[in-house]
């Protein structure tokens, strides 16, 4: 048992300062010196890692490398049935010692890991993420080394919050607690291939708060994800609390949600995968011990509604950056923007324009490149045919609208005027550099947002650009349910650990908000504790006294 000597309090926490990468730069240097060495060194072997040592199934997949498909950044060992469950197996044998471990050593291990990913392995980190995963510099550094650094050091502090809230009242000769115990049984990541730093949240978190945890990455970031698992190792974190098994996405996830002591989903990913993983779950309730908790974060179809007064320059250049960052590979990216007709045909269509013209295309390592490759073929396939599809309904391309996969894949920004809001490329999650307009006349400004609320099942980011306060309220009231992250005069993209948590509902997922306390809530089942102080001196009460 280990004994309880005081109260420790964390180191302070703030947000990862970001760097810049501009020329003659030494991070600038520092990542281009780990780009060229990982490039030396690919293609990796990537294991499974089951109970701390690495599996080798021989079953192999590789992550093909999107700037150049020829090739791979690793060959990877998929988890086959025996693997996945011992995965299982181990997950729930460590989770007794775990638990049981005080929570200033659970904190230190993430808090050093923290470091690691700030330090260390940073610029290993972003080039894995910039190779396999094709960001660019800067959307690697906001991912793989701010936003991985943020969540855990934010991570620590919310569970520390957590665990501080107490009943406010004790009635006299007793005194009222509540403990967080981490979920009973083992908790399920399936994380998406487009935030490194999401692959460690989603298994961090409920680590945070006790839980041990069974991690699917996905098959797209299976080395920058590997790379995560290596740093929480070399942060201390015991072997059997983490198990990584990359592997064919159905047979794994199905094997793991049909285990009777499945107790919750942590995913983010496509709403049509989570909307799958839910109803499967729903059919196997039955051979649960308990009520999985199902936490999912999925698409969006996200807008800027720009009003007649907004400050056209400020509002072209956020919504360029919104849509066509990492290739609009963001479930917060921009797809849709309602232009007033006054503004668009006085600046705006041509600054839009102008602005979208000067991303340059290329490999993401390659640091004057905006725009990378989108993720792999299907995506390609997909994306192309999404303009192909704006095409025939009438949609007019005004720049962009072409591909070329013959090395990698890459779809140039592309723009496209639409004149019916309800258009396929206005409503369906895209999920690449595409953008449609539709120009509304200046007096539908309210008709307008309302047709934002009603076209689409999304519900995740928006943002309202207008120097007219009162416009901004009344398309905020009127939006209210359209969006879970809303913004001001700034893009859509880009929310920030510990300054807005991040998620949205309807189609858009659980909402649990990724990047505050709120989170750490659905990871543990709290549990009352009364203790009484004074014996009673008879079982009657005084209303039983005659
Ligand atoms: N709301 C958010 O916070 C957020 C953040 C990032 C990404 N996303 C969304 O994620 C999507 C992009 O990521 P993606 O392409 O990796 O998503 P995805 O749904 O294809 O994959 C997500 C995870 O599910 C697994 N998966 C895929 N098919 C499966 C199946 N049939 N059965 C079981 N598991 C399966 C994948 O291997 C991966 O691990 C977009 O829709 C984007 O909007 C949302
Ligand atoms: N949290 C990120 C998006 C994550 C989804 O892809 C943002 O706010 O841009």
């Amino acid at each position: 048992m280990s004994p309880t000597l005081a109260t420790f309090k964390i180191p302070e926490i703030t947000n990862e300062p970001m760097k810049s990468y501009a020329p003659g730069s030494p991070e600038r240097k520092a990542l281009q010196d780990a780009i060229a060495e990982m490039e030396k060194e690919l293609p990796f072997e990537v294991p499974c890692i089951v109970n701390g040592k690495p599996v080798k199934t021989g079953k192999l997949a590789k992550q093909p490398l999107p700037w150049d498909h020829a090739n791979h950044l690793c060959t990877y060992h998929e988890a086959d049935q025996a693997a996945v469950a011992a995965a299982i197996d181990g997950a729930l044998a460590a989770k007794a010692e775990w638990e049981a471990l005080p929570w200033s050593d659970r904190a230190a291990i993430f808090l050093k890991a923290a470091d690691l990913v700030s330090g260390k392995y940073r610029y290993k980190l972003m080039a894995a993420t910039i190779l396999g995963q094709g960001k660019n510099a800067w959307q690697a550094e906001i991912d793989a080394a701010a936003e991985l650094t943020d969540f855990l050091r934010f991570g620590v502090k919310y569970v520390e919050e957590l665990y501080a809230v107490q009943p406010p009242r004790n009635s006299a000769g007793s005194w009222n607690r509540v403990e967080y115990r981490a979920l009973e049984g083992f908790v399920f990541a399936v994380s998406p291939f487009n935030f490194t730093a999401i692959g460690g949240n989603l298994s961090a978190a409920p680590i945070l708060v006790g839980n041990t945890v069974v991690w699917k990455p996905s098959p797209a970031a299976t080395y920058s994800n590997y790379l995560i698992y290596k740093i929480f190792e070399e942060a201390g974190l015991p072997a059997g609390v983490l198990q990584f098994v990359p592997g064919p996405p159905a047979e794994v996830v199905a094997q793991v949600i049909s285990h009777p002591e499945f107790a919750a989903l942590h995913f983010t990913g496509s709403t049509f995968v989570f909307k799958k993983l839910w109803k499967d779950i729903a059919a196997n309730i039955d051979n649960y011990k308990g009520y999985p908790r199902i936490v999912g974060e999925t698409g969006g179809k996200n807008f800027h509604l720009i009003h007649p007064s907004a400050e056209v320059k400020n509002a072209v250049l956020q919504s360029v950056r919104g849509a066509f960052e990492y290739q609009g590979q963001k479930c917060s990216a921009l797809s849709r923007l309602y232009v007033p007709s006054s503004l668009w045909s006085n600046g705006f269509k041509e600054q839009l324009l102008t602005e979208t013209a000067k991303l340059k295309v290329g490999p993401a390592h390659d640091f004057t490149n905006f725009i990378g490759p989108v993720i792999g073929r299907p995506a390609y396939d997909k994306i192309i045919g999404y303009i192909n599809k704006a095409k025939e309904a009438g949609g007019e391309v005004l720049i962009g609208g072409t591909g070329d996969d013959s090395k990698g894949y890459y779809i140039q920004p592309t723009v496209i005027l639409t004149k019916d809001p309800k258009s396929v490329t206005m409503v369906e999650e895209i999920f690449g550099p595409v953008l449609t307009v539709y120009v509304y006349e200046d007096a539908d400004f309210e008709k307008t947002a309302q047709l934002i609320d009603s076209s689409t099942a999304y519900a995740l980011t928006g943002s309202i650009f207008s120097t007219d306060r009162k416009a901004l309220i009344q398309a905020t009231n009127i939006l209210r349910n359209a969006a879970g992250n809303v913004y001001y005069n700034e893009k859509c993209t880009g929310a920030v650990v510990g300054q807005q948590p991040f998620g949205g509902a309807r189609a858009s997922g659980t909402n649990d908000k990724a990047g505050s306390m709120a989170i750490f809530y659905r990871f543990v089942s709290a549990r009352s504790i009364k203790e009484n102080f004074i014996g009673l001196e008879d079982a009657l009460y005084p209303s039983n006294l005659a």
